[in-house]
């Protein structure tokens, strides 16, 4: 074995000099023979990059390398390549096979598992009380009042005189034989009766109240329910409360009520549940998605989104932007596009864009692309010079909503987390070997940009009520944004993540300000699954470079010009991004999808747009695809248990 090490080190001083695909795939191969998968690994996927018309070899033992790794995506993509350079290669077929085998092993052994216990949305979703809420709640109160005349009242004790109780028993029994043959307006009357002799009869009060239910009348039969005395409130009332609260659109009472309902029932009314986090949703999302032909609602497989009318293809569905991002890891690409760490605003250069084709520009054309190329000059933040901004406004308001907590000159434990993620999870060893740190396809900043967002606005809140650190309330006020993100995971961390979680408990025990944030187990896989379920790829669409071109439109054309058109022809590179979206992620998945989600320009900044597919009828959910659709069925659906933690029909 350590016969192949110096040619390991001669590859690697070769390789120093310039990028050359012929001996990254020989130092890829040498890794592989040392058993070193994560660098073989890494090697053939620059090879493919680099050249993937050329690149069978390579792309046989990347599959092979990240296959032993475990890291079937990767080993499937790699195999891809070689599908695509030499169609029908012996050694891809056998590769994809295997690979297709351990996937589907896998599955069956973690399904068989998770399909005893079955997929159940309302797991994931709790029924805390929402941090703010005491005061919706009070406001609503006061709607319920003033609007509808519902507030609790004193009723007199019942009677006393035995004729009276009679009279009104027998109001009550023939109220009671009209309700059965459905006569409701003579029913109604006939409680009313009783309930005028006997104004503290909660069971007489609860008959009233469903037969005004019966008869469209929910307004008065809220009114009933109200006035029976919450002690002897049972869960079937609570629940219809609810139910007309809702309607009314007064959800925060509306979730008190289905709350209720849910703590009586012992959790054992499934329709309490479920009509809790519909109101949820709706008071949720409602602000989203106004302005949008669609809904968020809540399904068996928790939040999902529904057309509100009809939709044609080709339509934009909604459009939305994300509440956090970070760098997509890809290990393959050579140079990745810088871009605002505040606004994901693309900082192409012309250095970027034409390459090493730049520095043999004449004085012309390099004149137009300085007069004319956007001032792109990258604004760095002023204590660590590290961390990069579009402009000063992205840099300050960075530093205020979370960068000053993790800010290596600040805080000493963060160093560690901006050099592995400089590295792109990667640690290298020497000669050129690398050790897997981080094995997400994401920045472990994108977490910890979470965090720090917490953090910050906790202190915030902190400040301004004079503590001298947050309260569990201020917290709890903290961490809701994020709450839109469903965590769903059955997998073990594996042992890669724990040198991050280490990493992160460094950074967050020292927020500033005295404040600690515990990013213990739960937290980390939490966020950890959060990103899992819900990242999405996106790239701001306006970069520089159409900013160069429409600049250079107005131009009056010269020779220079035309010759620099000529070189601007190909697209320019985009940014390797990934967001939180909170309504995009509500997005639920098909092989089926009747939309497709593409880059854009939200508002002036990155973001992404949903179009319809095809036309899409009022009441149909909305689908995306989370997956490769041109897999066969039955890996697609191991590809999805693998990824995100969930079942689809067989
Ligand atoms: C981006 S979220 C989609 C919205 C999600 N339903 C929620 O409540 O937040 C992705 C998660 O939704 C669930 N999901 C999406 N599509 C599904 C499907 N076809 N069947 C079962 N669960 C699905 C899985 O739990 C997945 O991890």
């Amino acid at each position: 074995m350590a016969t192949t090490s110096p040619a390991i080190n001669l590859y690697t001083s070769l390789l120093s000099e310039s990028e050359d695909a012929a001996h990254l795939a020989m130092r890829a191969d040498c890794y592989f023979k040392l058993e070193d998968y994560a660098s073989c690994l890494d090697d053939a996927k620059r090879v493919i990059a680099l050249d993937e018309d050329n690149c069978i070899t390579s792309a046989v033992l990347g599959g092979q390398a990240a296959t032993k790794l475990e890291k079937y995506e990767d080993a499937y993509h790699c195999y891809k390549a070689g599908i695509k350079a030499q169609p029908g290669h012996p050694d891809v077929v056998s590769g994809l096979r295997t690979l297709k085998n351990l996937i589907l092993k896998d599955m069956d052994k973690k399904g068989s598992e998770c399909e005893e216990k079955g997929y159940n949305a309302l797991d994931f979703c709790s029924q805390e009380v929402y941090p703010g809420d005491d005061e919706l709640f009070t406001n609503e109160i006061e709607i319920l009042s003033k609007m509808y005349k519902i507030q609790a009242e004193t009723l007199s004790p019942s009677p006393k005189d035995p004729k009276i109780m009679e009279q009104a028993a027998n109001a009550a029994l023939s109220g009671h034989k009209c309700m059965t043959e459905g006569k409701w307006s003579d029913a109604v009357k006939l409680f009313s009766v009783a309930l005028d002799l006997d104004p503290s009869n909660h069971i007489l009060r609860r008959l009233r109240a469903e037969v005004h239910f019966m008869r469209d009348d929910a307004i008065s039969c809220l009114r009933d329910l109200w006035l029976i005395p919450k002690m002897s409130r049972m869960a079937d009332a609570w629940k219809l409360g609810g139910k007309i609260l809702w309607q009314l659109e007064l959800l925060v009472v509306a979730e008190f009520w289905f709350r209720k309902a849910t703590q009586l029932s012992q959790g054992k009314d499934q329709e309490a549940k479920v009509l809790f986090q519909k109101a949820r949703v709706t008071r949720l999302y409602g602000p989203l998605t106004l302005d949008f032909p669609v809904k968020v609602d809540f399904t068996e497989y928790g939040r999902a989104i529904f057309a509100k009318e009809n939709i044609k293809a080709g339509d934009m569905v909604f459009s939305d932007i994300p509440i956090v991002f970070g760098e997509v890891f890809d290990t393959s690409k050579k140079d990745n596009i810088p871009f605002c760490e505040h606004c994901a605003a693309s900082l192409l250069t012309p250095r970027d864009y034409f390459k090493s084709s730049f520095s043999t520009f004449d004085p012309g054309m390099r004149n137009l692309v300085e007069k004319y190329w956007p001032d792109s000059k990258t604004i760095f933040c002023k204590k660590c010079q590290y961390v990069r901004y579009c402009s000063e406004k992205c840099r300050d308001a960075s530093w205020d909503q979370y960068h000053h907590v993790i800010c290596p000159s600040r805080n000493k434990a963060a160093k560690k987390l901006f050099e592995v993620c400089a590295n792109l999870g990667l640690e290298e060893l020497e000669g050129g070997r690398k050790n897997i740190l981080w094995s997400g396809h994401f920045s472990p900043l994108l977490m910890a940009r979470i965090w720090a967002t917490i953090a910050s606005s906790a202190k915030k809140l902190m400040k301004e009520s004079g503590d001298n650190i947050p309260t569990k309330e201020q917290w709890a006020k903290a961490k809701s944004p994020f709450r839109k993100f469903i965590a769903y995971g059955n997998i073990g961390i594996q042992k890669e993540l724990t040198f991050i979680h280490d990493v992160m408990k460094g950074v967050f025990k020292d927020c500033g300000d005295g404040v600690t944030y515990d990013i213990d187990e739960r937290e980390f896989k939490g966020r950890y699954f959060q990103a899992v379920c819900n990242l999405q790829v996106f790239s701001s669409p306006i970069t520089p470079y159409h900013k160069f071109l429409e600049a250079l439109g107005e131009v009056e054309p010269t020779d220079e010009t035309f010759r620099l058109l000529k070189l601007l022809k190909h697209k320019p590179p985009s940014t390797n991004v990934c967001g939180m979206f909170p309504l995009h992620a509500c997005l639920n998945h098909s092989c089926l999808n009747n939309v497709e989600v593409t880059d854009g320009d939200v508002g002036g900044v990155g973001g992404v747009h949903v179009f319809a597919k095809r036309d899409i009828k009022e009441g149909e959910e909305i689908f995306t695809t989370y997956i490769d659709t041109s897999m066969p069925r039955k890996l697609r659906r191991a590809w999805l248990f693998k990824s995100f933690n969930f079942l689809v029909p067989v």
